[in-house]
């Protein structure tokens, strides 16, 4: 079996680690012990990579990851990795963005609740200085405050949303939000900077970019209260750091509490001087339930890609994400799987792939065309050759026709997605949709209704609609040695369609043996 190298260059949760270690076609490095001079050693037999922010993914990194076809940043915020640079060498990008968000919200509130009421001062005169004073220690309320919330994503709202549970009034900018997403959960929306330059407490939460780097400087503070506090868990140096210096100094801001700095780590850094700043190591993520959910993500993510079955929130496709509402998103993810899946029922070569969409998916036809051609030759060709920028050139080259087609009928799912793959010796057709958002199941093969989620090791079978199938197939299974999981059974006129999940992979003799069973028509297997 060959394997695939992935290589995790920062610290994550052992959960993470321990699927990546008792994955089977998975060659595991840890590297987040080494530095970063070594690592570039380490990185070359990497086809993918786990980081977090302390790697940067840039230009050296990515000379020296020869072999690179993904990376997975175990986190929201991308801005550590050259994007450019990964598309140019058709690496795919991808983060983990909403796994850390409880725990970068709570942490914001610890902020600033530590600001109100100089926690860490207090604490440290009694505890290291054994000081008694309490009249040292007069802080300020969070209740009836304005508070001003920079970015309204996942914990931008999710902060607004404990501010005013402490009975604040909350303010939020984000220009790229319906204003209804923010008045809908009682909170006042604006577009006029300057209204949250008023407030009496400023927390920002947007990604670090060209439009965001530096939004508050001397400018903005000079408009802002006397005695403001000014909150940062997003990203070091969309405040500048040295007017947050200097106004921290002279007293116009009362207060900062900063987990976030432009250069990290941050042990010598001028704002550390300062008596008025509360400060963590940007611990935005570090809780154990959220590491535990990052960790368990990217290495499921990691090995995925790793072996290109998918790329979950991939960064950097070849289609504008903007333009791709989040709904369509797991459609893009199914429509691979599928794809991938179907190539594998026939070694045979293809001839053309056919998508067609029913609801408002449909829409973006174009896109689950391309997902699905780089399913499809994923399971065809040599996994090494595929990326979304060359699949439909390679398709071509190898003289597959694409089509696609709108359903304009109702089948009684909101959205369904259908992929037809024609072989020189078989058409399979199968369908798909998303239940709840995200939850991805398979609901069609070639004909037969079923409910499958489109993952793991699967047996199809289609064979007479005789007595004593099951048992047979049961026992040639426990024979071989091999647990069945599931077992799904759909039945036609004359025939019936089975489904049967396995622990084990399944050699080309069981196969073999299943498919002489009386019973068996035609027998396929696939893995995902
Ligand atoms: N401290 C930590 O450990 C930690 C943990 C998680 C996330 N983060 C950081 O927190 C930030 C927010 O993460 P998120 O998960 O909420 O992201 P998100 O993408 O869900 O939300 C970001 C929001 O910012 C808005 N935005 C973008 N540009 C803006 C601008 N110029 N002005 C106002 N709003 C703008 C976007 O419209 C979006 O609503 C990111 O920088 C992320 O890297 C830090
Ligand atoms: O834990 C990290 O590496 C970064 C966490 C956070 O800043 C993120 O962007 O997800």
């Amino acid at each position: 079996m060959s394997k695939h190298t992935i290589v995790v260059c920062d610290h994550i949760h052992e959960d993470g680690l321990n699927i990546l270690k008792t994955t089977e076609d998975i060659n595991y490095v840890y590297a987040a012990d080494i530095d970063k001079v070594s690592l570039l050693d380490v990185i070359k037999d990497a086809d993918v990579a786990i980081t977090r922010s302390s790697t940067d993914v840039d230009e050296k990194f990515l000379n020296a990851a020869t072999n690179l076809k993904a990376i997975i940043r175990a986190g929201v915020g991308y801005d550590n990795v050259d994007m450019e640079a990964c598309s140019k060498r058709g690496i795919i990008a991808m983060n983990v963005p909403t796994a850390n968000t409880i725990a970068a919200v709570e942490l914001t509130m610890a902020h600033m609740l530590s600001c109100m009421r100089k926690f860490p001062y207090a604490h440290n005169q009694l505890k290291n200085e054994r000081i008694w004073k309490r009249e040292d220690w007069y802080g300020n309320e969070l209740f009836g405050k304005k508070l001003g919330v920079i970015g309204f994503g996942n914990i931008g709202h999710r902060v607004a949303l404990r501010a005013k549970s402490f009975e604040m009034d909350v303010l939020t900018y984000d220009p790229y939000i319906p204003s209804t997403k923010a008045t809908d959960l009682g909170v006042e929306y604006t577009t006029n900077f300057d209204d949250i330059l008023a407030c009496d407490i400023i927390t920002i939460h947007t990604p670090k970019n060209q439009e965001t780097i530096d939004m508050i400087g001397e400018n903005e503070i000079a408009k802002m209260k006397d005695g403001v506090i000014l909150i940062n868990c997003a990203r070091g140096g969309l405040y500048n750091e040295e007017a947050l210096y200097n106004n921290l100094k002279s007293g116009k801001i009362a207060m900062a509490g900063i987990d976030v700095f432009k250069k990290e780590p941050a042990t010598d850094h001028p704002l550390l001087d300062l008596n008025n700043i509360t400060v963590t190591a940007h611990l935005g993520a570090n809780t154990k339930e959220s590491q535990k959910k990052i960790a368990t993500q990217a290495a499921e993510n990691a090995i995925e890609s790793a072996r290109g079955i998918a790329y979950p929130n991939a960064l950097n496709l070849p289609i504008d994400e903007n333009k791709i509402p989040s709904f369509v998103k797991p459609y893009i993810e199914l429509t691979q799987k599928i794809a991938f899946l179907s190539a594998q029922l026939d070694k045979s070569a293809i001839r053309s792939i056919s998508v067609c969409a029913q609801g408002e998916i449909k829409e973006y036809l174009d896109s689950l065309s391309t997902f699905a051609t780089v399913g499809a030759l994923t399971a065809s060709s040599d996994k090494d050759e595929i990326n979304y920028v060359n699949a439909k050139f390679i398709a071509e080259e190898k003289g597959i026709k694409f089509d696609t087609c709108e359903i304009n009928h109702s089948s009684g799912y909101s959205n369904k997605i259908t992929i037809t793959i024609t072989t020189e010796k078989r058409v399979n057709t199968i369908s798909g949709t998303v239940f709840d958002d995200d939850v991805q199941r398979i609901v069609e093969l070639d004909g037969f209704d079923f409910d499958i989620e489109p993952k793991g090791k699967m047996i199809m079978m289609r064979n007479n609609d005789v007595p004593g199938v099951i048992g047979q197939v049961g026992k040639l299974l426990g024979d071989n040695n091999i647990n069945i999981s599931d077992f799904r059974l759909a039945r036609g006129k004359n025939s019936a369609l089975a489904v049967i999940l396995v622990d084990e992979s399944i050699s080309h003799k069981v196969l073999e043996q299943i498919n002489n069973l009386e019973a068996a028509i035609s027998v396929a297997y696939a893995e995902i």
